[in-house]
């Protein structure tokens, strides 16, 4: 018959355009600054990470939503088929040490990131995503001019994770949670913005 090619024909335009659509809208791998929108799968993923461990998230989804809507520059979600995968949240602080206030605060423009959170989903953890995430997210930092170090506070166990990425110990935190103590860690971002200048921002 007549229209049998031309349909045949529309049919597989039509799903080389899926094919096509598919590809733009979901990358296979993509990182990317947060944004209010991502609130939900940032605090499924938190709420999964921390709550069934010790009962207590470092962010509410209200922290959540206020962090990405004040500061989303200093958040990075890595995402895979447009799913979060992993994720960390910052934000402005201008003391010397991270102090309860910090847990809540955004101070723009200061020389210090406090990071309040990093998570990898239950399901990609061991894959090195976590530690590729945090480095990625510390050339990134390197690249904002007005920076110059990151905080932030974490418990024991995770103080060699850290270590490796380069943080330093800074001693125990003045921050207590609950029952959780904590170790606050320092990561140098290195010298002012002209002497990184050759280095990729
Ligand atoms: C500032 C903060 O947010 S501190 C809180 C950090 N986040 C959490 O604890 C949430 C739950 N955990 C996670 O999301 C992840 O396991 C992370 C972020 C801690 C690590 O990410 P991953 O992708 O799993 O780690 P990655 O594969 O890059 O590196 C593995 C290393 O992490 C460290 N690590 C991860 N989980 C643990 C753990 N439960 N206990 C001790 N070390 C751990 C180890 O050094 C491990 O290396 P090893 O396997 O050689 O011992």
């Amino acid at each position: 018959p007549l229209s049998a090619k031309p349909l045949k024909v529309d049919a597989l335009k039509h799903r080389s355009y899926l094919r096509r659509q598919r590809r733009h809208t979901l990358p296979a791998s993509e990182f990317r600054n947060l944004t209010p929108q991502d609130a939900i799968s940032v605090f499924e993923i938190e709420r999964e990470a921390f709550v069934s461990v010790s009962g207590l998230c470092p962010l509410t989804l209200d922290e959540v939503l206020h962090f990405l809507s004040l500061c989303p520059e200093l958040s990075l979600g890595w995402f895979e088929e447009g799913q979060l995968v992993a994720f960390i949240i910052g934000s402005g602080w201008d003391k010397e040490r991270l102090s309860q206030d910090a847990l809540t605060t955004h101070v723009a423009g200061t020389p210090t990131v406090h990071i309040h959170v990093l998570s990898v989903h239950r399901h990609c953890r061991q894959q090195g995503k976590g530690s590729i995430l945090l480095w990625r997210y510390l050339q990134y930092l390197r690249c904002l001019p007005w920076l110059r170090r990151a905080l932030l506070i974490c418990e024991e166990f995770l103080v060699p994770f850290y270590h490796k990425a380069g943080f330093k110990e800074k001693g125990p935190s003045l921050i207590s949670v609950g029952h959780l103590r904590f170790t606050e860690m320092e990561y140098s971002l290195g010298g002012r913005a002209f002497e990184r200048r050759n280095s990729g921002c």
